[in-house]
């Protein structure tokens, strides 16, 4: 059921010792969305996944999954729940030792009593499913950046999740590579009816094939709606996102004394 709420957030706080990090963030996301979450560096977007995932316990307010509170659950009940969640960060390392097969059956074969002439084919289909069923055999060290990202991806889905974590799935990739890999984000949260998070400064890619966007500044969500939404908004933060300005809301520099004192300091080192 598209509908579905998967994920509901509540007016969640988070805080690093005295440092706050997320106030009183609320969003709901429904199984079968693809979502972006957006903004400037040091916003807040990684805590929020770890926050999702069970990582880091929220100061106040909580993350709903699948209807179960993440920080209540015991530490069985959210091992179960994180087996149904796929994480995948930037650099998605493979393991370098095992072939492309080996490496999109290992949690397969780790996670569950499957045999092995079934796991041969759920890999085989994974595989075909990010265009790479040829390359099975192959080593990570013989994959381009783009390949390697499409294996890690293959193997991000192995076991079906209800949800996929995106952190920077582009960073790094050329233009094609690039929108290779957003199509495919897509392509697999449709055919798998996965609900996916996508946190990204790619706003031109994102926007293509996002259903919904969020964007954290200062630890709230500043802006959120559909692409055609933020497209058409006229809210400075959101210009500046969509259009790239380095100057505006959102600052460039994470906060520091004056350049001056700190040029004088390096003096009085030398
Ligand atoms: N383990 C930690 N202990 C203390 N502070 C942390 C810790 N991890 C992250 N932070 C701080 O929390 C803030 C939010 O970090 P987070 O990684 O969520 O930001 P982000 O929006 O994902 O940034 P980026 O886009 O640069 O990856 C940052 O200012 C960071 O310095």
């Amino acid at each position: 059921m598209a509908s579905e709420t998967l994920i509901e957030i509540n007016d969640l706080n988070f805080s690093y010792d005295t440092r706050t990090i997320l106030k009183g963030v609320n969003m709901t996301m429904r199984r079968g969305q693809l979502i972006a979450i957006m903004g400037g560096s040091g916003s807040g977007k990684t805590t929020l996944l770890k926050l999702i995932g069970g990582a880091v316990r929220p100061s106040s307010g909580y993350v709903k999954v699948s209807g179960q509170v993440i920080h209540e659950l015991n530490r069985d009940a959210l091992f179960k729940m994180r087996r149904k969640m796929g994480m995948l960060f930037q650099f998605g390392a493979l393991f370098t030792d095992l072939s492309v097969f080996d490496n999109v059956a290992f949690q397969m074969r780790e996670h569950t009593d499957l045999p092995e002439s079934m796991i041969r084919d759920l890999v085989l289909m994974k595989l075909h499913a990010v265009g790479l069923r040829g390359a099975h055999q192959l080593m990570p060290a013989e994959l381009s950046g783009g390949m390697a990202r499409r294996v890690a991806l293959a193997r991000s889905i192995a076991l079906d999740p209800m949800l996929m974590m995106f952190d920077e799935p582009f960073t790094g990739l050329d233009p094609i590579s690039l929108s290779v890999i957003g199509g495919l984000i897509r392509r697999l949260t449709d055919a798998l009816g996965m609900t996916s998070i996508i946190v990204t400064h790619d706003v031109q890619e994102s926007l293509s094939i996002v259903d919904y966007v969020y964007f954290i500044a200062d630890g709230v969500i500043a802006a959120h709606g559909t692409p055609d939404d933020v497209k058409e908004s006229e809210a400075p933060f959101v210009h500046q996102f969509v259009h790239g300005e380095i100057d505006g809301p959102v600052p460039f520099h994470y906060p520091a004394q004056a350049y001056l004192q700190d040029l004088n300091l390096e003096k009085a080192l030398a």
